[in-house]
Parts: structure tokens; sequence; C-alpha cells
């Protein structure tokens, strides 16, 4: 986050403050009563987590494109990442913080084709847009905050089991995601191998590593350790007084890990951003600036406390964890499989989708995209990811 500098002694002293002085809302989770843009809302009751916590009433927020066809043949599962949502394609409007993070692969004429597929992308268990999560209302008509609950990614694929039953979905002919959202590939396709008939899994792992986990750790920490935090109950402060600082950093942290080094040094090298002076002046270099540009704008789109959840249900991602092991698990799994991972991913290594691909009884191989831009390939090299998906589809 850019700073205000001001002088205690010789040195001068930085205070977080958001880089264009706007204040920024406590939580920018979507909530009973805003625009639903085109998200559809499906309540599936309650949800007995593997904790054992049981919530009472489950809300899921998602979004389809195309057509169920009439032998419910052609319908595609779309999982998103940390914090992405159901807007897979569509522009950014009342409802929706972001225009579509995969319109290129996914729509009319696209590598998954919505003229072809009938294509569903629902919000995650835990997330901030529309489906239950932590700033949805507790049954006492207060939002859960702090009291929400741990959640799995176990307990995130048996809601969207829910959903597809709801839907009309016995098995879906593709569910697809990235990093996360990869997550619940493997973990859908493990706990209900009938129902996925092929899958891609994306930059992501079967089971989240300690290196995945010591970077998240200090992300948790930034959090919780705001004063705006106040325990996961912020919803009703001012603008401007909720964890926004400890979201920044936490996305700060996360983004170093999205980007490659290299790509990094190239960029921005140890320029200074504009005229600020970095030496001794209080000034940030380019690549700071570059962060707390990222930081602010997460900060004005998401949720700290679904940060917190979503990241501690990746920490629990583990697809072999009571089942024997991971290659145990993955040996299970009966879809035909396309497993891609980026060259330069220094967060979700392509040794970990090695693993996968060896494992998946229905895959290929590791199919290796090469990008200087690091984990967040997944989300720009399209020219890549797309024909591998449109060759893998037929
Ligand atoms: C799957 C999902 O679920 S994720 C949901 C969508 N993902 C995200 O929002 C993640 C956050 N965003 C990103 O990671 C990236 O923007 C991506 C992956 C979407 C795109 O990557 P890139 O095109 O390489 O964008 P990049 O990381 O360079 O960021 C560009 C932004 O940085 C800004 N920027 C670049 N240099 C500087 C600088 N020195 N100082 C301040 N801002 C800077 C640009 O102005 C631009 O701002 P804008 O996005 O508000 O227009
Ligand atoms: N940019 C992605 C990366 C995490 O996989 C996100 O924010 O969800």
């Amino acid at each position: 986050m850019q700073t205000a500098t001001t002088t205690t002694g010789t040195r001068p002293r930085r205070e977080p403050v958001w880089a264009d002085g706007a204040p920024v809302p406590a939580s920018a989770a979507w909530r009973e009563g805003d625009p639903l843009g085109d998200r559809q809302l499906l309540s599936i009751g309650p949800l007995t987590l593997e904790g054992g916590e049981t919530l009472p009433d489950v809300t899921i927020a998602y979004e389809t494109w195309g057509t169920l066809s009439p032998t419910g043949d052609n319908a595609v599962l779309v999982l998103h990442a940390l914090t992405g949502d159901s807007h897979v394609l569509g522009p950014a409007g009342p409802g929706h913080p972001t225009a579509g993070w995969w319109d290129t692969l996914v729509g009319p004429g696209c590598p998954i084709d919505t003229d072809r597929y009938f294509v569903v992308a629902p919000n995650v268990l835990g997330g901030c847009q529309g489906t239950t999560g932590p700033a949805t209302n507790a049954p006492d008509g207060r939002p859960w905050g702090g009291r929400f609950p741990f959640v799995t990614t176990r307990d995130q694929v048996r809601a969207e089991i829910a959903l597809a039953d709801a839907l009309g979905v016995e098995s879906w002919a593709f569910v697809v995601g990235a990093s996360m959202g990869g997550m619940r590939v493997l973990e859908w396709a493990v706990t209900a191998p009938e129902r996925v008939r092929a899958l891609g899994a994306i930059a992501t792992t079967a089971q989240t590593t300690a290196d995945q986990i010591a970077w998240a750790h200090p992300q948790l920490e930034a959090i919780r350790s705001d004063p705006g935090w106040h325990g996961g109950d912020y919803y009703d402060l001012p603008e401007g007084q909720g964890p926004h600082v400890g979201l920044g950093i936490a996305r700060q942290i996360a983004h170093t890990t999205y980007r490659a080094a290299v790509e990094l040094d190239e960029r921005f090298g140890r320029t200074p951003q504009g005229a600020e002076e970095p030496l001794g002046g209080g000034g940030r270099y380019a690549v700071q600036s570059y962060l707390d540009h990222h930081a602010g704008k997460l900060a004005r789109r998401f949720d700290a406390n679904s940060y917190l959840v979503l990241t501690e249900s990746m920490l629990s991602h583990d697809v072999g964890r009571d089942r024997g092991g991971v290659e145990a698990a993955l040996g299970t799994v009966t879809a035909r499989a396309l497993v891609v991972a980026v060259d330069s991913d220094r967060l979700y290594l392509p040794e970990q989708s090695d693993r996968v691909a060896a494992a998946l009884p229905g895959a290929d191989g590791t199919h290796l995209i090469r990008s200087d831009y690091g984990h967040d390939g997944f989300l720009i090299e399209f020219d890549q990811l797309g024909p591998l998906v449109r060759e893998f589809l037929g």
C-alpha cells in the first residue's frame, strides 16, 4: 500500500494508507439486497462439515451459460481460484466486481464453447460473492464473521455436488479449474468418480505442500493481526476501518508468489516509482507501487474473512487424506484427464502436476505452458491454454 510519511527522529516512518486516499469498505462481500448481476442463488439446505459442525442453510451462488442437452450430457463445471468467483465471463458491472476471469477460455466459439456446452460456475463455499460465507447472515441475523466454521476442500465439493443434483446434472462432461479451483477438480474426481467424465487440473496440486502452507501463514497472520479485523466481526464498521491493511498485505505476499522473479526483475528492475525517492526518502520502488496497486484492488473487491476461510480450506487440501495417500486416491479416478502446469510457477511447481499426472489413470502426462509470468500464467497464457483445452475436448 502507498504510505503516508511522517518523520520520527531522523528516519521517515511509513504509515499504511490506500493509494488514492479513498476510503476502503470494511468488506467488499456481496450481501443480500445487493444487485444479483448474472448470478442465481440456490438454497441447498443444511450442510454438515467434515469438522462436525453444521451450516444450517447453505446458499450457492452460480452462473450458467449455454443450454443443458436433453440427455444432460453436455454440462461443464468451472471452478474458480482463491479470489475468483462465478463470473467466468461477462463484463464487470452491478453485482460483479470484475469482468469475467476466463472469458478467453469460455464463451461462444471458445475452447469451452457455450454453443455446445452448458457451463456452470459456482462461487465457492466460504466465498464472498453470494455463496454462504463469513459475510452471510447466521440464523441470529448477524453476519457469521469470526464464527464461520472451518471448511475443507471436501466440504466445498460436497456443496457443489448438491448444486449438481439440483441442476439435474448426473455427470459432468468436464470439470476444470486452476490453483484452488484445480484442488476442487481433483477432489470432485476422487469423491464422485462416476460423475466426472473428464477433468482439467491446471497449475494445482493433489495435496498442499509445506512450502504452500508456509507462504499462506504470514497472509493469515497479516489479516488476523490487523486491529481492524476485530476477531472477524467488522461488517458494521464504517469505510476505512476494516481489515483492509491486513488483507492488502496478504495479497502482496500472495501476488509475489503468483508472478516469477525474472518477470519482476525484467519489468521493474530497481526503478523508482515515478518521482518517488526510495533511497531514504520514504518513496517506493516501482515494484512496491505495483504490489500496492494489487493490494488496493483486492481490498476493494474482496472480504478478509473469506480470504482466511478459503486460504485455510486450501491448507486442508489433500486428496489422499484418509484414503491411503495421494496415489491410491487418484488411482480411483476414472475421468480422462488434462493436467497442465506453468513452467515458471514457483508456488504450484510443475513437479506437483507431474505427480498428479502420474497417478491419474486417464492422464497423458503434464502439459507444460511456457511462460514468464509464473502461476498467473493460467490467467494470461490463453494462446497456449486455449489450444490445449480445445484439443482435449475434441
Ligand atoms: C481465477 C481467478 O479466479 S482470479 C480472479 C481474477 N484475478 C485477479 O484479479 C488476480 C489479480 N490480477 C492479476 O493477478 C493480474 O492482473 C492478471 C493475472 C489478471 C493479469 O495479469 P497482467 O495482465 O500481467 O496484469 P498485471 O499484473 O501487470 O497488473 C496490471 C495492473 O498493474 C498496474 N501497474 C503496473 N505497474 C504499476 C506500478 N508501477 N504501480 C502501480 N500500478 C502498476 C497496471 O496499471 C494495471 O492496473 P489495472 O489492472 O488496475 O488496470
Ligand atoms: N490470481 C489468482 C491466483 C490464485 O490462484 C487469484 O487471485 O485467485
